[in-house]
């Protein structure tokens, strides 16, 4: 037989007294009333918590734009310098390198410039092996400049580093190589895809169904593709230098001996690198700080300072048998990005402390371009990248294209862009450092850029001035009203980069949850 109601412990000791008013039983009545409300509410609160807790499990969906050098691997870099810093440590070493090629390749491009200039050749700016926004010689004739035996003797003791550049290019793969023409010929080739028509280059693309190995290299860590060759390279001895491989950089052995770079087999070839690095080490800095050849890196108008992977006021440092890459070193480090790469990194830091992040970086130069629509579908935040120092550059990969003016069509795109119409975009004006370089060696601004004016040629008033331009821009093609978010940016500067992101994340993740809410 059960127990009687009247019976129960609890509801005795939590029953009204016998001899209650209506008064007291009224406030009473009230009073659990109120519990009751509180109560409920911390319920609700409780659930809502584990439900945005449930929904953050997916994924925060970050994607880098820009065109080729904005400077997007280098924030995603950042990120994983700030957020997954365990990554970064044990990545750090394979980037050695890469920081080799870096510096063997600004070796060899004063190289060729300072032969050219030695043997009196004509400069041709069309000449493929130039890497950097170089001009053409003034056609005022100069007095020819006067190179002793020193120089000869110089030039000769540095040749093997051209083979060495060669090696490295070929068993790091295309992502080494910079590209120097397209054909494609407009900013935004996924334009016509934004205005609701299929288009050639994304029509058959999808994060899941890609094929063209350009486009497409997708792993869960990116620039591993290129280390990790670099790393197989390491791993089967001096012999693998004369591997073949679809390069057309790879050399054989009989090649690098005959050029002056001969591997030490049975060792690590990174080694063999470091070793013959640290043996030019006193050479490559004669060459950088010979007036001379000075001389002749400035009537080629070659800022050597302001392009990608700028080592060579470091070669004390780097060319050496002990040099392991510092967390900078790293970020200035340029691999370019072939396709879209997807890196996954769970944040050991920060707010979003055990969230995943899902970061997509992607080639940047014109014929890449193709390949981004697929991922507009579904990101939380776009970093858009956009350089403000090269207003008088242009475009590695089509000569005619100043660099500002390509970014300001490609934002124009981006930005109105249906697809994306309620993603945030947040701009990074980027590369101020070298904006700031520029100016103050009395670089006009006006004489690239005519609209300038006769504005203050100085930093906060260029910053100003672009920002407003591509806040313009934003309003007037946005196909509804949106927030402009910018921040002026270096990102090779970690400390006020780790600044800047963490605004960034606290943004992008307001945006995560609120589009979390919508689903
Ligand atoms: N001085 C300076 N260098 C920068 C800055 N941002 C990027 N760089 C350097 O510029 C080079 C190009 O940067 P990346 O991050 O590789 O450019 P990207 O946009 O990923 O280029 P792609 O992969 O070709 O699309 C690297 O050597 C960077 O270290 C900056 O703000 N200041
Ligand atoms: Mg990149």
């Amino acid at each position: 037989m059960g127990r009687s109601l009247d019976e129960d412990p609890l509801t005795l000791a939590i029953a009204p007294p016998s001899d209650e008013t209506p008064e007291q039983r009224a406030a009473r009545e009230v009073a659990e009333a109120e519990a009751k409300r509180i109560s409920d509410e911390i319920d609700e609160l409780i659930r809502k918590e584990r439900e945005q807790i449930r929904r953050t499990k997916k994924p925060v969906k970050l994607l880098l734009l820009g065109q080729s050098e904005s400077g997007k691997t280098a924030t995603l870099k950042n990120f994983q310098l700030t957020y997954a810093r365990k990554e970064w440590s044990e990545e750090r070493a394979a980037w050695r390198a890469v920081i080799f090629l870096n510096l063997v390749r600004n070796v060899n491009v004063i190289m060729a410039h300072f032969t050219s200039e030695m043997s009196d050749m004509p400069y041709d700016p069309n000449d493929s092996s130039e890497e950097l926004h170089i001009v053409p010689r003034a056609p005022r004739a100069l007095a020819r400049l006067k190179f002793t035996d020193e120089h000869r003797e110089l030039r000769e003791r540095l040749v093997p580093l051209a083979s060495l550049q060669q090696s490295l290019e070929g068993k790091l793969g295309s992502a080494s190589l910079e590209l120097h023409s397209t054909s494609v010929s407009v900013a935004a080739p996924f334009d016509a895809t934004t205005n609701g028509h299929s288009h050639p280059h994304t029509q058959h693309h999808s994060p899941h169904r890609r094929g063209m190995q350009e486009f497409s290299i997708n792993s869960s860590n990116g620039w591993k593709s290129a280390l990790d060759r670099l790393r197989a390279f390491r791993h089967t001895s001096g012999a693998a230098l004369s591997s073949s491989s679809s390069s057309r950089n790879d050399m054989t052995d009989t090649e690098a001996i005959g050029s002056g770079f001969t591997p030490t087999r049975d060792r690590d070839p990174e080694e063999d690198i470091a070793e013959l690095l640290a043996e030019c080490r006193e050479d490559i800095k004669k060459l950088w700080e010979d007036n001379t050849i000075r001389e002749v890196l400035n009537r080629r108008k070659v800022r050597l300072e302001d392009a990608p992977g700028f080592f060579i006021n470091d070669a004390d440092r780097i060319a050496s048998r002990e040099y392991q890459p510092t967390d900078d070193d790293v970020i200035r480090a340029r691999l370019r990005t072939l396709g879209v790469q997807e890196y996954k990194f769970i944040f050991d830091h920060g707010r979003t402390m055990g969230q995943e992040w899902r970061l997509y970086d992607v080639g940047g130069t014109r014929s890449s371009r193709g390949a981004w629509y697929p991922y507009f579908d579904d990101v939380d935040a776009i970093i858009f990248l956009a350089p403000i120092s090269p207003f008088d550059e242009k475009l590695a990969e089509d000569k005619r294209v100043n660099r500002l003016e390509d970014s300001y069509l490609l934002w124009r795109s981006v930005c109105s862009c249906k697809l994306l119409s309620r993603t945030q975009i947040i701009l990074f004006l980027n590369k101020c450092d070298l904006l700031q370089a520029k100016l103050q060696r009395g670089v006009r601004i006006r004489d690239s850029v005519p609209s300038f004016g006769d504005r203050k040629n100085d930093l906060q008033t260029a910053t100003k001035y672009f920002q407003q331009h591509f806040k313009e821009i934003s309003r007037a093609s946005s196909p509804v009203q949106r927030p402009f978010y910018v921040h002026l940016t270096s990102v090779i500067d970690t400390r006020s980069t780790a600044v800047t992101l963490g605004a960034v994340e606290e943004s992008i993740l307001r945006e995560h949850l609120r589009r979390a809410d919508l689903m």
